[in-house]
């Protein structure tokens, strides 16, 4: 069963983050229940000015509520916003209590559950882990009431095993919390300078593939490389991130690129989830240009949506402002006009370049490259180097990876003029012609390899925590 509130009260609906219509967040919310396994039977929804504190949903609804519950004979009840622990007790005792296996889940408890059940690689499986034990932390209490109950009437200096059993059960996951935290800093760490070493010895730039879940990311990272990553019609089917060589037609200034498929985004996505999934989101952060898939074949109101979840996200995670392209994708689902449609609607919103491709049929795809290579380009940076003979692997990466201006052989090198990735960039840094970098001000706001280890090391650490820091405020309700 699922219910979804709307809150007309303004600000209390800026403050859930709401950005779909209510109807179009059920129907997500029945796809994410879908995936996870489960059958709806039946959707309820109310119009509040402002949610209940002790139930969420009014009383009256709560009846209804059990009444089609019983009518269905159905177990499990889903809301479509995030339930406090207190709030998730009280309603799973109005709707029949533990004894009738009633449970009560908020869209965050049904994500986790995803990620739970796709998660593959072991990082991956820290990374659910951890996010399942913080977000069950506050909810521990009730897992043990009828130990609870034996400590009842005693008061101080009469704490009970009940309460006790309680609190060991919350060490022990503080503890294994902590172990996951280190064994999750190892693999980004392991992470971080394998993104490193790629940035400074694979030298191409990185292209990641972004957007909404379900909008076919793995499906244009297949059709463009050839590879085989898992794409399916299931919301978060892709959980850790793929990297592959390509070279895209229509690329020139790099003919080659790294191209990274990532985790799908989603409205709300829970704090915990990005907290955990620091070390996969990072890859987005650290692309060199992003590639936005927008699922074209969806209702136009709900494409704006999502495109406007997954700006949220980016922002969250501090990857916005980064060059982007925008595909519109499935344009075989879409008539020419629509497609042409989309195309000044998107511009007009975002000014961004855009292309419209179906990665299953193909069409469309060489304009990706096209496209990625304009960005490449407006990113790259002029250089002036003297590039000794005894790197050779250098100079041939300047052929392959950028365009040359001018060459020269003088006595201690090849002198050469071009403009290049800024991958490529950092690693010709040594032999410059320091007064003449004919580009001065984008070389400046360059990342040297030294700001590169910066940038993994302590300033991101901050960034990341203030984030937890900003997201986790302490709920109101005590955990009684
Ligand atoms: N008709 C059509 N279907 C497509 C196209 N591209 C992808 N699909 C379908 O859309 C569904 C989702 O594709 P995926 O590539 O798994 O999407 P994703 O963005 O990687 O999704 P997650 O990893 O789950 O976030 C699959 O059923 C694909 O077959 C397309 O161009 N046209
Ligand atoms: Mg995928």
């Amino acid at each position: 069963m699922l219910v979804g509130v709307d809150i007309t009260r303004r600000s209390k609906a800026k403050a859930d983050g709401r950005i779909f219509g209510i109807h179009e967040s059920l129907d997500e919310l029945a796809r994410l229940a879908e995936t996870a396994g489960m059958r709806v039977v039946g959707v309820i929804t109310q119009s509040l000015q402002a949610p209940m504190s002790s139930t969420y949903i009014g009383t009256g609804k709560v009846q209804e509520v059990r009444r089609e519950m019983e009518a269905e004979d159905c177990c499990t009840c889903i809301f479509d916003v995030e339930l406090s622990p207190a709030q998730q007790r009280t309603l799973e005792t109005e709707f029949g209590g533990e004894a009738k296996g009633i449970k009560v889940l908020d869209r965050t408890a049904l994500i986790l559950d995803i990620f739970a059940q796709h998660a593959a690689t072991k990082e991956g499986q820290l990374q659910v882990e951890l996010a399942l034990y913080q977000y069950r932390l506050p909810r521990l209490t009730r897992m043990w009431t009828h130990l609870e109950r034996q400590s009842g009437a005693g008061g101080v200096g009469l704490r009970g095993p009940g309460e006790t059993q309680l609190e060991v059960d919350r060490r022990l996951i503080n503890t294994r919390m902590s172990k996951l935290k280190r064994d999750l800093e190892l693999v980004r760490g392991h992470r971080s300078r394998q993104r490193l070493a790629r940035k400074m010895n694979v030298g191409l730039p990185v292209v990641a593939l972004i957007g909404y879940t379900n909008a076919g990311k793995s499906t244009l990272l297949n059709a463009l490389t050839g590879s085989n990553a898992l794409a399916a019609n299931a919301l978060f089917a892709t959980l850790d991130p793929t990297t592959r060589r390509a070279s895209l037609e229509g690329l020139k200034l790099s003919p080659e690129i790294l191209l990274t498929d990532t985790v799908g985004f989603v409205q709300n996505l829970p704090t915990q989830l990005v907290a955990a999934f620091r070390a996969t989101l990072e890859e987005v952060v650290d692309a060199d240009v992003l590639v936005h898939v927008v699922d074209a074949s969806l209702d136009r109101e709900v494409m704006q949506w999502q495109m406007t979840a997954v700006d949220q996200v980016l922002d969250q995670i501090g990857a916005s402002g980064k060059p982007t392209v925008i595909v519109l994708n499935k344009a075989d689902l879409v008539s020419e006009e629509e497609a042409g449609e989309l195309f000044r609607e998107i511009e007009e919103r975002c000014g961004l370049n855009c292309v419209a491709v179906s990665a299953a049929t193909g069409k469309g795809l060489e304009e990706v490259g096209v496209l990625v290579d304009e960005v490449l380009r407006e990113i790259s940076l002029s250089v002036e180097a003297v590039i000794p003979y005894s790197r050779g692997d250098l100079t041939s990466a300047v052929y392959s990876q950028g365009s040359i201006d001018a060459e020269d052989f003088v006595e201690e090198g090849t002198h050469i003029m071009a403009r290049v990735p800024p991958s490529l960039c950092n690693k010709l840094r040594p032999y410059f012609v320091t007064s003449t970098i004919a580009d001065g001000n984008k070389v400046e706001g360059l990342d040297t390899g030294d700001q590169i280890i910066e940038a993994v090391g302590a300033t991101d650490e901050e960034r990341w925590s203030d984030l937890a820091k900003k997201r986790h405020q302490p709920r109101a309700e005590s955990q009684e």
